[in-house]
């Protein structure tokens, strides 16, 4: 295990009640939080939200992406299902980091894509790995979820990774104006499924 449970609290949250979980890696000062809503049934597929960090998307309002809109939905589900995990995976800019994302985020300015300024930045289009969810999810004693995403990539490295994904469901936002181009070039570059 790469992966150790530091503590854990109750976090109240306008949906309700959650348990926040704290992990750090070990040999490295990175950590990862996943936030439990309910008792876990682990006899059946638990309803389960990877979430890439995103802080303009998620913190800021950014309307560039739709990562804010899907954060504040999967907490919903979550709540509305009874019991759920949400991860937030500590991966900002799909894992090329803040100041990446905003390098890319000013070559977008400039008429690329959200591909082509990652290729430009010396980076592939996406450069996350799941191995941290994977094992907060071992550590739950989970393993078999239902997964929200609009992203078939998180399903197939997560399968690999020894968790078992027996539904896929979508986090689909309002479009607008601003995210228009980056969810085109998701769904036509990156494969998701809106
Ligand atoms: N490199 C880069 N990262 C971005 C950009 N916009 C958002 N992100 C990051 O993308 C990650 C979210 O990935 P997405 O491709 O939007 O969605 P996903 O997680 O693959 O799929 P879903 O499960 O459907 O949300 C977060 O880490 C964001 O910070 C961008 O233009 N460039």
């Amino acid at each position: 295990m790469n992966l150790k449970k530091i503590d854990q609290a109750v976090l109240p949250t306008k949906w309700g009640n959650f348990n926040i979980i704290g992990f750090q890696e070990k040999n490295k000062n990175k950590n990862h939080v996943a936030l439990v809503y309910g008792n876990i049934d682990n006899n059946q597929p638990i309803l389960v939200r990877i979430h890439s960090e995103c802080l303009t998307g998620d913190a800021f309002f950014s309307l560039r992406c739709d990562c804010g809109l899907q954060l504040q939905q999967s907490f919903k589900k979550i709540t509305e299902e009874g019991q759920g995990i949400l991860i937030y995976h500590r991966q900002e800019g799909r894992n090329i980091g803040l100041l990446n994302k905003i390098r890319a985020y000013a070559l977008q300015d400039k008429g690329l894509d959200t591909v082509e300024a990652n290729h430009v930045l010396g980076f592939s289009a996406d450069e996350r790995n799941f191995f941290s969810c994977a094992e907060i999810l071992k550590i739950l004693n989970v393993k078999t979820i239902k997964l929200l995403t609009n992203n078939p990539f998180k399903i197939k490295n997560l399968s690999k990774l020894g968790i078992k994904v027996v539904e896929r469901i979508s986090l689909i936002v309002t479009r607008n104006e601003k995210n228009d181009n980056y969810l085109k070039t998701k769904a036509m570059k990156m494969g998701h499924l809106f």
